[in-house]
């Protein structure tokens, strides 16, 4: 069973500074799914993304990624990492951006257009990035990460900024590129988002409090939505 999950995380200790942001964590992201990291900020989302691929120091642990321990070289093709921060060169347009990191990975040409219509920018694709919106701007930064056709894609708060319509659209991308046996680490801190993942993990102070399908969620808690059932696992670790 571990030899299909895409990500296992077996007893990681993190410390930050002074801080141990996470204290002992153990999990496992199946694959061809979309799981949602969720918890509030702080919680150490970011920090257990940075450990996955492997450019967080990390205390004791171990992560094993597509069957390889976390960081080794032959991942590097195979997963695709969007942070929060802008990945992309401002002074190159959108396209200009894609082909330049299409042939890093020697992607085939055509992958530019395919992923310009992906992220829905080709009315955008001859702009300069810093012409562009915020939220345009992060689409360029997934498709930098969508032409290697990454088998596991981790994605930190991919939805931040983004209006109503276009955080629809972009979850319909992620299941479309599940669908086609991609594996999605997608974090965010807004709880309506659990509903469209196929698998939650909910993270807070450095542990996970439900690891669950989201309706698993909602029969386990006997809450009516994602929020309410965070809040009442919450009440209920702290009660004990
Ligand atoms: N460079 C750093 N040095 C020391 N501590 C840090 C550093 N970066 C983050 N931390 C601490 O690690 C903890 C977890 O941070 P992390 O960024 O992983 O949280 P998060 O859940 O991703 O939050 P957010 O949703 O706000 O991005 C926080 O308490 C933070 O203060």
């Amino acid at each position: 069973m571990m030899n299909n999950a895409a990500v296992v995380v077996e007893k990681l200790r993190v410390v930050r500074g002074k801080r141990e942001v996470l204290p002992d964590l153990s999990l496992t992201v199946p694959r061809g799914q979309v799981v949602g990291l969720l918890g509030p900020s702080g919680g150490g989302k970011s920090t257990l993304l940075r450990a996955i691929v492997g450019v967080q120091i990390v205390k004791s642990g171990t992560i094993t990624v597509l069957g390889e321990p976390a960081g080794s070289r032959n991942l590097r093709s195979r997963v695709g990492y969007v942070t929060q921060e802008p990945s992309v060169f401002q002074d190159l347009t959108v396209r200009q951006n894609l082909a330049y990191f299409a042939k890093l990975v020697s992607a085939a040409p055509n992958v530019v257009d395919e992923v310009l219509s992906s992220i829905d920018l080709d009315s955008h694709a001859d702009s300069h990035v810093a012409n562009l919106s915020g939220g345009q701007r992060s689409r360029v930064s997934l498709g930098a990460a969508l032409v290697g056709a990454p088998e596991l894609l981790i994605l930190d708060e991919p939805t931040v900024g983004l209006d109503p319509v276009l955080r629809r659209d972009l979850w319909e991308l992620f299941h479309r590129l599940a669908g086609a046996g991609t594996t999605l680490l997608v974090s965010s801190h807004v709880m309506d988002e659990a509903t469209r993942c196929h698998r939650l993990l909910l993270l807070r102070e450095g542990k996970i409090l439900a690891d669950e399908t989201p309706n698993g969620l909602l029969e386990k808690t006997g809450a009516t939505d994602a929020e309410g059932a965070f809040l009442r696992l919450i009440s209920k670790e702290s009660a004990k």
